[in-house]
């Protein structure tokens, strides 16, 4: 079987294997629940955006939502990424990181002054403006500040992206972007404001996508509004795909990056745009493969009779990994060794006191309580929305590279959970 995150992750024997070291053995000497990360598929990702954009002004600027652990950030930063961020806070992670400020994209419906002063000091690449009332306040605090801010406006092109409800961003109902018939009035008012300079478009139609049509819908809506804007006489520079391409979790088929990249230059060229640098937002598609949660089997129920459930009861939860309790998202379930012997079904399921507090369902595996088992494409969206639920401190963090093992984040002590609390 080919496992999701091949060749990185494999089975050795009965070992499975992440870069070659046996997961069953980082979960002895780390501890449970944790995160692995391999570094070489994190670079292979990109390299894949790299090679197709060879030749192109480019810029590929990492969606760092979907993980913003530092050694990861400073992973893609020394790759040469630009970065994607929605808060002041990603910004500061990625400074920390030894990120430069000037590869990176402000995107987000909802910033606040104090982070468009943070950003525009910090001197971003551009901020990826989502509703006219923005374009106001940023044009405020630039005169304020004294400058003048760089900018893109996201347009929500109203594209089915034929994904989860809950990670669709590019539809009509959506809360993301400004809507397409109103964007040439917003690039109008934008480029009368003094505070602001008008250098891109953006758009951002949703996540876990797996086709290229609703992406080449999306460009098209772009390139039809850039030729009104610059009509206009506003000159537009970039053009921003955004992110969301998808990865295989169990048998999606999503195009590779290479195919996606090359679809959306070759419609760019047709339509006469080739001359524009073009910026890409993934986030998923370059760490979701590259990592695996985790998790020591701690207690085995089995049901009472053939209606019943049998439940494996793991120490990682909810609280470590909510894909599936938030989405119902399928994810890979593997035991670090294999064992001979029935295989039950069983519904794997944390310790936190929801019912909806599962990892998978209806899983078939030969396991025995100390096992260590493996939620496979957890480097995405796994740790970054990761809870303290239940006064559950988070994981710890591991990154492979190469031969080389590296703790890049401690796991949390219960204290530090209260620490900044107080007694009445
Ligand atoms: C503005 C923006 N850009 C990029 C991304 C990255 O998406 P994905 O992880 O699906 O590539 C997201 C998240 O969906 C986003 O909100
Ligand atoms: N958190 C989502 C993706 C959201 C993308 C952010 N706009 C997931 O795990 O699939």
């Amino acid at each position: 079987m080919n496992l999701p995150g091949a060749p990185f992750l494999a089975r050795q024997g009965r070992e499975l294997c992440l870069e070659g070291h046996a997961l069953a053995e980082l979960a002895a000497r780390f501890g449970t629940p944790l995160y692995v990360y391999s570094r070489g598929a994190m670079l292979r990702a990109f390299q894949a955006y790299e090679r197709a954009l060879h030749g192109r002004r480019h810029l590929v600027c990492y969606a760092m939502k979907a993980n913003s652990s530092l050694a990861v950030l400073q992973t893609f930063a020394q790759a040469g990424a630009g970065f994607d961020i929605v808060s002041g806070g990603e910004l500061a992670r990625v400074l920390a990181a030894g990120g430069d400020a000037s590869r990176v994209v402000f995107s987000g419906v909802g910033k606040t002054r104090a982070e468009m002063r943070q950003a525009l000091q910090a001197g971003v690449r551009c901020f990826n403006v989502e509703s006219q009332d923005e374009l106001d306040t940023l044009n405020a605090e630039a005169l304020a500040s004294g400058c003048r801010a760089p900018v893109s406006l996201r347009v929500n092109p109203d594209v089915d992206a034929g994904t989860h409800p809950y990670i669709s961003t590019g539809l009509k109902g959506n809360k993301f972007g400004i809507a397409h018939a109103q964007a040439l009035g917003a690039y109008r008012h934008a480029a009368s404001l003094p505070g602001l300079h008008v250098v891109g478009i953006d758009c951002h139609i949703g996540s876990q996508i797996t086709q290229l049509p609703p992406y080449l819908d999306a460009l098209d809506r772009l390139l039809d509004l850039v030729e009104a804007v610059e009509a206009a006489g506003i000159p537009i520079h970039h053009v921003d795909v955004g992110g969301g391409l998808g990865i295989t979790y169990t048998d999606e088929t999503p195009p590779d990056a290479g195919a996606l990249v090359r679809a959306l230059l070759q419609r760019l060229d047709e339509r006469g745009h080739g001359h524009r640098e073009v910026l890409f937002e993934p986030g998923r598609s370059l760490v979701g493969n590259a990592g695996v949660l985790l998790a020591e089997v701690l207690v085995l129920k089995h049901a009472l009779d053939a209606e019943g459930k049998n439940f494996c009861i793991v120490d990682a939860a909810m609280n470590d990994l909510v894909r599936p309790a938030m989405y119902e998202a399928w994810m890979g379930i593997e035991p670090c060794v294999q064992r001979d012997g029935p295989a039950p079904v069983w519904d794997v399921v944390g310790p936190v006191c929801e019912s909806g507090d599962w990892l998978g369902r209806a899983r078939a595996l030969a396991v025995a309580p100390g096992d260590v088992l493996a939620v496979l494409s957890a480097g995405a969206y796994g740790m970054t929305m990761a809870s303290n639920y239940n006064t559950r401190p988070r994981a710890a963090e591991v990154m492979l590279d190469g031969p080389r093992v590296h703790l890049i984040r401690e796991r949390e002590d219960v204290r530090q959970l209260f620490a900044g609390e107080r007694l009445l």
